[in-house]
């Protein structure tokens, strides 16, 4: 049965959760084997993966729970080290199926590479040029990628634009093109840089100029992902909150970070807190995914915040979340990374695409679980009741005693390593 609604799966050990995954979840042996020994990442792996290898350095990987998209359950990987992220994930997945599920889109997957040039002596003449040619640079590019085509993606158009074109900029003038590529499931960095460079040689013939850079742009401002959630203000009530205050309060909270920089980007902070875990979880660049996003909420020419809040005329909280979002389920580590390769087997997507619109939802419920916090108790009273537990270990506790010490914290209402030293030290006399 593969539902993504497990009550009490953070109640089970971690060998439980394993079982049961294994029982939801059709694994290859060599997955099953990796996912059992508790070596992630083995270090002959590592070593081909980047240089000078010495380790590796694990996160925890946990399940958003509860997720439901365009009628689709989702268990989403999240590899993370921050307390009660995953938990807050669940909590909203939870609230937002109650009232239907996600709803979500994304555009097609088009890519941007970028090439520069410099010092073309007509710059009018050089851009003639070059969108004369739009159709054979286009073939040209794709004859340097077949298989992407033989897939349905590849080189679709080509734009050409002038930078510092007013006398007064204190840039030199060049010319940028841009090619727009189809990477099917790829992220495409690769792919998009062996097409630019390609393409060099002609360029320079064509613009009498010099080209210096060629490469993608992160800024995948035509491979968006939407979501969108509706939330009757009953599912909203908080203990001392009615649903509307809690609803008024998410508005407001939102219109703060809408009109305030410093506020906004604690905000998207938030709602990174959602996508990087999954992002890393599934073998992707969340650098990438980081810049684009970022680099989107500051479209209108002010950094804003990345989601919208509002109410509509029945009453309900309505949240939108649109960014790019450059990620592959094929290509870079993800096929290389056995954790990734679990990841995917979880998560269950079908293309790039879908795990876009996956990614984006996970986003906004978290942004709503830090929200719904904020504007009721207050962000300290279930994160810090988490992160009570890695207090506790930094302090010193380890066994049955870490969560013997995090109750005490609790208790005390003082979760910080100075306090967990002291009842740590009681505890071992
Ligand atoms: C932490 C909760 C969810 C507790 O909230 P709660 O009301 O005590 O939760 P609950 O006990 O009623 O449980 C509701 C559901 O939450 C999930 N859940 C509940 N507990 C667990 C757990 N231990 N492990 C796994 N899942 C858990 C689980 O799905 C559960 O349903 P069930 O399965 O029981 O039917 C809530 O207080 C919360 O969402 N807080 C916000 C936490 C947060 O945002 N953390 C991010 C770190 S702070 C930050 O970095 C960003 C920030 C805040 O600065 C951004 C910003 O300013 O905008
Ligand atoms: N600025 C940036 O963001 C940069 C990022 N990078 C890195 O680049 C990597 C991503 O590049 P990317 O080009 O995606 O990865 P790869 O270089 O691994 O290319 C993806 C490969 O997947 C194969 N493939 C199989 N099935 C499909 C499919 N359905 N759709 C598309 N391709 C398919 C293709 O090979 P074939 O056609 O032969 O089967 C293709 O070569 C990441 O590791 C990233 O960190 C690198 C440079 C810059």
């Amino acid at each position: 049965m593969n539902t993504s609604r497990i009550p009490g799966f953070y109640n089970m050990t971690v060998e439980e959760r394993r079982e049961l995954l294994m029982d939801m979840h059709t694994f290859t042996e060599e997955e099953k084997a990796h996912f059992f020994s508790g070596e992630a990442l083995p270090a002959e792996t590592a070593d081909k993966m980047i240089e000078n290898v010495i380790g590796t350095f694990p996160l925890p990987l946990g399940l958003g729970l509860n997720f439901l998209i365009n009628g689709k359950e989702y268990k989403v990987p999240m590899a993370v080290e921050e307390p009660s992220v995953v938990a807050s994930a669940s909590y909203i997945a939870k609230m937002v199926r109650e009232a239907g599920g996600f709803t979500t889109e994304a555009t097609e997957r088009v890519m941007i590479g970028q090439i520069q040039i410099v010092g073309s002596p007509d710059i009018q003449a050089a851009k003639e040029a070059l969108l004369n040619e739009k159709e054979s640079l286009i073939e040209d590019a794709n004859a340097a990628y077949p298989s992407l085509v033989a897939r349905g993606g590849g080189a679709e158009d080509l734009e050409v634009r002038i930078l510092n074109e007013a006398s007064d900029s204190p840039y030199g003038q060049m010319i940028v093109l841009h090619l727009y590529i189809n990477t099917c499931d790829a992220m495409g960095a690769n792919i998009i840089n062996t097409m630019v460079e390609s393409l060099a040689p002609t360029v320079e013939k064509l613009t009498s100029g010099k080209v210096y850079l060629r490469i993608l742009s992160n800024y995948a401002d035509k491979c968006l992902a939407r979501a969108r959630c509706v939330i009757p203000p009953a599912l909203l009530e908080s203990e001392g909150f009615t649903g509307e205050e809690v609803r008024d309060g998410v508005v407001h909270a939102f219109e703060f970070a809408a009109s305030d920089p410093y506020r906004a980007v604690t905000h998207n902070k938030g709602i990174m807190n959602g996508i990087d875990p999954i992002v890393i979880a599934t073998g992707n660049d969340w650098r990438a995914v980081e810049a684009g996003a970022h680099a989107y909420a500051a479209r209108s020419g002010r950094y804003s915040s990345m989601t919208t809040w509002s109410t509509d005329e029945a009453g309900n909280l309505v949240g939108e979340l649109e960014l790019p979002m450059s990620v592959g389920t094929v290509g870079g580590a993800i096929r290389v990374h056995p954790m990734a390769k679990i990841a995917h087997s979880i998560l269950d997507v079908e293309s790039a695409r879908e795990l876009a619109q996956v990614i984006v939802s996970v986003g906004l419920a978290q942004n709503l679980g830090a929200l719904k916090a904020l504007v009721t108790d207050g962000i300290q009273k279930g994160h810090m009741a988490l992160h009570s537990r890695s207090v506790a270990i930094a302090a010193g506790a380890n066994g049955e005693m870490i969560d013997i010490i995090a109750e005490q914290l609790i208790k005390a209402k003082e979760i910080r390593v100075g306090k967990a030293k002291e009842l740590v030290e009681n505890h071992t006399k």
